[in-house]
């Protein structure tokens, strides 16, 4: 079996503001099928999404698009291939739904909108009403329209429902799978990787912690924060889950940046574990994996 070529690859990005790096060496490719990377507020998952939309340079490493470095394309044709989808808030609130949408187009392809609307559900009539006339699943709609617009190759998704109540976040999530458009997914809710991401990467302090398909990494996880993530999720009904280490601890800055969070912490976690094959199509960043996996 052939593996096909991935659309987006970054190979030991370390990225950063100023001179402080707060993405460590991250390689991860963005295939086909969705790939989704998780991880809690400031861990660097937008950062990510920005260097992989071209909007900043690595510090070392590069990013690669097919067989181009990012540094050297030509960034009109990208910008095209390769979409973002923001949150429904950055929409102008000055501007009808129709008018944001043909703003995306060509102008002799403006008389596309009607049918952009309705790709992502929208009817006709709601062209001519701006953002504040329009509930939170139609704005998002709107985005997702605009972005759709130029045809792209894949979407950069950065909390694409994470505003939206869920019932409308699941209608969303069905539009987004019937798509058929390339995406990555940056969440901190799994249930949504779930939905939208054949793969998932794990992000902890700047570094990815644990990748592999998303159904076996949500059902058996190999690093101990990935099971920290899981057992969050609060169950409609359940009790609270059981806190799991001390959740407010700053990452270690030697070593593991996990331990002092970690409930399995051992003396050899002073030691930074470098991420490594732990099953099929499996890595994770934990001396500890295999254990857990078992
Ligand atoms: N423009 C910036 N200038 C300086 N530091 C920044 C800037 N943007 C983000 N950071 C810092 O980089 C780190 C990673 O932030 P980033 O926004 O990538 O995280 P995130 O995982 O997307 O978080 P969230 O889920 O809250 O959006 C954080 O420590 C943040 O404070």
């Amino acid at each position: 079996m052939t593996v096909p070529a991935p659309v987006l690859r970054a190979e030991r990005v370390t990225l950063g503001y100023g001179r402080t790096a707060v993405v460590h060496d991250v390689s991860l490719d963005v295939t086909e099928g969705g790939v989704g990377l998780i991880g809690e507020s400031g861990s660097g998952k937008t950062t990510l999404a920005r260097a992989f939309l071209g909007l900043l340079a690595p510090m070392s490493g590069a990013i690669w698009y097919g067989d181009q470095n990012l540094k050297k394309l030509d960034m009109r044709r990208f910008r095209r291939d390769v979409q973002p989808v923001f949150q429904a808030e950055a929409l102008d609130p000055r501007m009808s739904a129709g008018a944001s949408v043909a703003e995306a187009l060509p102008r002799k392809e403006r008389d596309r909108v009607p049918a952009l609307l309705e790709k992502v559900g929208l009817p006709a009539e709601v062209a001519g009403r701006r953002p504040h006339q329009l509930s939170g699943g139609q704005r998002q709609r709107v985005v997702i329209a605009r972005a759709l617009a130029v045809s792209p190759r894949l979407l950069i998704l950065d909390e694409p429902t994470s505003a939206l109540d869920v019932t409308v976040q699941a209608r969303i999530l069905d539009l987004l799978a019937g798509l058929g458009t390339e995406r990555l997914l940056i969440t901190h809710n799994l249930a949504v990787v779930s939905r939208l991401c054949r793969t998932a990467h794990v992000l902890f302090a700047g570094r990815v912690v644990e990748s592999g398909p998303t159904a076996e990494l949500l059902a058996r996880p190999a690093h101990p924060y990935t099971l920290a993530l899981r057992d969050a999720v609060p169950k409609l009904g359940g009790a609270p889950p059981p806190a799991r280490g001390r959740t407010e601890a700053r990452p270690a800055a030697t070593g593991c940046p996990f331990r002092l969070r970690c409930p399995l912490a051992v003396a050899a976690c002073e030691r930074a574990p470098e991420p490594r094959e732990v099953g099929e199509g499996r890595r994770a960043a934990c001396h500890r994996a295999e254990e857990l996996l078992s």
